[in-house]
């Protein structure tokens, strides 16, 4: 890349080098940081990471050092190409669709195919009928056609029954008509539709018979695979500039009286009969929702790397950053010289960054959980048994709401513990950001997706009093599930009190649980009167059901760690949690970590665990006290914790949080590439120019 200026070249930054202050923090680190990433990744997984990530660093096409420079139109075209890039180094290199996700992660950077690769394929796979697969699964791997997902229109989002856009079945010719009967009606946001998709899935009422069916799934061709122009009778365009996202070409759609195929509706659960147009029911109403529920189990998994990426950069920086010397406890070199202290000595900053990568951590085993609970729900469903989806579901929506809330609050938490220099984009924060923000939106507004899982916990609770009132059928079995456990605890005795006496007694596993546990079943047996017994209205619930279902996903997160930690049956634990279990020093640097995410996360949420009564104020007096604690030994591990992650420079794109230290000397490089620094102005305010030239000569 052009340097815009030459950077005189013997200065270096003041002494200690940001190097050698990284490298007295790992030095300090209690537990084998190769052997943690083993843990969380595999020894498997990680040497393809490594393998593809070479492939990556050194292809020119994919080289991220011009990016932050570029506008949209510009970035656009770089998404496309390095969409296509990937495609091409899957074919030479044989990546199947793990390794290509890995690339996918790695290049960072939704594009015009996203969404293809993340909805269009899995609906098809998800809802096709063997035929269809054949006729559109194996063109869409191959990217033969480039699909998109329409299901949002102008007027309607979140309530999918609201949708406006109609397919109706005409038996004389055998087809659906697609078309949008109103304004409110057109298809809005669909990413990869406004430049690129020549196939969409398309989500309109089936009207079969005169009678409505509700919102379906239809494959519709949208542009001609030669010219690429929209086909008769369909209008698309692009939306337009966004917050972010603005690689991914979002789109509009209208649909004037479109014929399509019967074939072309997606036919594995519910079927329109050729020529009667006689509807056969799927045998759960919700199967056509499929695609949300796997996409809602995929964000849960990249939050948790979302809030390792955002941690990384932010704790890196502290340790190479430093303001003030501290002078109850100075920062001595080794040669006895007093320096600044780094501004990860600060415990304002241990309070702001440590509990992110206690997020990190947490949210990524229970992501790892949620992808195994699909791929459970998928076998069973294979077998057509659908028994899962309800519980998926439930845990899916309220996990996606509160996960991805975590990672946005916290991601500008790093972003502004990062000073000044977090403003910039090349702290590798900003579009980070903006990017990742949709994921509190998108696949569901997550205010709107807690009311999902709050009725799934009224439905439980209700459950659990009805058989009760029956019978003692129920009693309090460890081996219950998490949610149904901690509903009898609490119906077993609803006035308990919280054991703890001292700070400490708040690192026992089975305290935190009982905490959480009573502070969710109390807001439920709460709410459950309230609307069942003083008839309060659904809306009027709406701030209690955000917190219940908030509630609820905190107490599996922690559930979840502690389960993680807990030595387990040596047949049913994979490789990654032999690794954990077979080391003493892993094991206890991750429970200060678990302590940190169940006891910070508590403080955060006081008032709701005080106003049960469970919890006492001297004993939240405590909890401050083990927070502080909890933060005291996570400090000389911060650094070897981020690093555990192994997020590579190429991924960070930050001249903060690089592995090597080398912030400064980054932070002056990248400036001098600034085009603004290529042109020369005419700042003459009486002079008509604006510039003198084009751009200055080169260096
Ligand atoms: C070899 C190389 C080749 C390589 C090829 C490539 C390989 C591929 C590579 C990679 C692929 C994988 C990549 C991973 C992907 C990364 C993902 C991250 C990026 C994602 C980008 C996403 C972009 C965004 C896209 C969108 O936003 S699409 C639009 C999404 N829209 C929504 O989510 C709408 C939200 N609204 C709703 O879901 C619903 O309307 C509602 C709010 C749930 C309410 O629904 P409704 O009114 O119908 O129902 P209710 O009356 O409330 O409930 C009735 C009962 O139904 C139950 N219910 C509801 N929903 C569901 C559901 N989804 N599933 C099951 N059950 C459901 C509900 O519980 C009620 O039950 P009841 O028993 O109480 O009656
Ligand atoms: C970057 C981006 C990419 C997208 N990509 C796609 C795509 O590829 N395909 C696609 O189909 N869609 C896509 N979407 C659309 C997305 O799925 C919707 O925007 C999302 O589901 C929210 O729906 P909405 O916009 O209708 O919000 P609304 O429902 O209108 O929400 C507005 C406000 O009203 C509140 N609200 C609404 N109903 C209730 C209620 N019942 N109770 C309480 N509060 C309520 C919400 O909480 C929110 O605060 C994308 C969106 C974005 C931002």
């Amino acid at each position: 890349m052009t340097s815009y200026i030459k950077i005189p070249s013997h200065l270096t930054p003041s002494d200690p080098q940001g190097s050698e202050l990284l490298a007295r923090e790992r030095s300090k680190a209690t537990f084998d940081v190769n052997e943690l990433t083993l843990a969380l990744y595999g020894a498997e997984e990680l040497s393809r990471f490594k393998r593809i990530l070479k492939i990556l660093e050194s292809d020119p096409i994919l080289d991220k050092s011009n990016i932050y420079y570029m506008g949209r139109t510009e970035l656009f075209k770089y998404a496309l190409r390095k969409d296509k890039r990937i495609i091409q180094l899957a074919a030479t290199h044989k990546w199947n669709v793990d390794e290509f996700k890995i690339a996918s992660r790695l290049v960072d950077m939704s594009g015009p195919y996203s969404i293809h690769q993340s909805m269009f394929l899995p609906t098809i796979l998800g809802q096709g009928t063997e035929e269809q697969k054949r006729k559109f699964l194996n063109p869409a791997i191959r990217h033969e056609i480039i699909g998109c997902y329409a299901q949002t229109e102008l007027g309607h989002g979140s309530n999918v029954q609201g949708l406006e856009t109609t397919s109706t079945y005409i038996p004389e010719t055998d087809e659906f008509e697609i078309h949008t009967p109103h304004l409110t009606a057109a298809k809005w946001w669909a990413g990869g539709l406004g430049r690129t998709a020549n196939h969409s899935v398309v989500m309109a009422r089936l009207i079969t018979n005169g009678q409505d069916k509700g919102p379906h799934p239809f494959i519709v061709q949208i542009r001609d695979l030669t010219t690429h122009e929209p086909l008769p009778g369909i209008t698309i365009g692009d939306i337009g500039p966004k917050f972010g996202f603005n690689t991914t070409d979002n789109g509009f759609m209208l649909f004037d009286h479109v014929r399509i195929p019967r074939f072309n509706m997606l036919s594995k659960f519910s079927q329109v009969t050729k020529g009667t147009g006689e509807y056969k029911k799927p045998p759960n109403e919700k199967l056509s929702y499929g695609t949300m529920v796997f996409v809602r189990s995929v964000i849960i998994f990249n939050a948790g790397l979302a809030l390792a990426r955002a941690a990384t950069i932010s704790v890196r920086y502290s340790a190479v950053r430093r303001q003030f010397v501290d002078k109850e406890n100075p920062m001595i070199l080794p040669n006895g010289q007093v320096v600044e202290t780094a501004v990860l000595d600060y415990t304002m900053q241990q309070y702001r960054l440590f509990p992110v990568i206690a997020q990190a951590y947490a949210i990524y085993f229970t992501g790892e959980i949620i992808t195994n609970l699909y791929k459970q729900y998928i076998d069973q469903s294979s077998r057509g048994d659908f028994s899962l989806l309800a519980d998926l579901h439930a845990s899916t929506s309220g996990l996606k709401s509160l996960t991805s809330g975590i990672a946005v609050d916290s991601i500008e938490d790093c972003r502004r513990a990062c000073g000044g220099h977090g403003y910039s984009n090349f702290s590798g924060f900003t579009r980070f950001y903006q990017d990742y923000l949709p994921n509190t939106t998108w696949e569901g507004d997550n205010y709107i997706l807690t009311q999902q899982t709050a009725r799934y916990l009224f439905k439980t609770y209700r459950e659990i009093i009805h058989s009760k009132q029956q019978s003692e059928e129920f009693s309090l079995r460890s081996n219950e599930s998490p949610t149904i456990f901690y509903m009898l605890r609490y119906l077993s005795n609803p006035s308990q009190k919280c054991t703890v006496i001292s700070p400490s007694d708040f690192k026992n596993p089975e305290v935190q649980l009982a905490i959480y546990g009573y502070r969710a079943a109390y807001l439920i047996a709460r709410a459950v009167d309230q609307i069942d017994n003083h008839k309060k209205s659904w809306n009027s619930m709406l701030v209690e059901i955000n917190r219940i279902s908030r509630a609820h996903c905190q107490y599996i997160l922690v559930h979840n760690f502690i389960l993680t930690l807990q030595p387990q049956t040596s047949d049913s634990m994979n490789e990654k949690r032999r690794i954990l279990h077979n080391s003493p020093s892993l094991k206890t640097v991750l429970t200060s970590v678990c302590n940190l995410f169940a006891l910070h996360t508590m403080e955060k949420n006081l008032s709701e665990f005080l106003e049960s009564g469970y919890l006492s104020p001297k004993q939240s007096e405590m909890l401050r006290v083990q927070i502080s604690e909890s933060l005291n030994e996570i400090r000389p591990n911060a650094v070897a914790l981020v690093d555990a992650f192994y997020l590579p420079d190429y991924l960070l794109n930050s001249a903060l949080g690089r592995y090597d230290g080398k912030v400064y000397e980054t932070m002056i490089e990248w400036a001098s590439k600034e085009p603004l620094n290529g042109i020369t102005l005419d700042i003459n305010p009486y002079s008509e120019k604006l510039f003198r030239n084009d751009v200055k000569a080169k260096i």
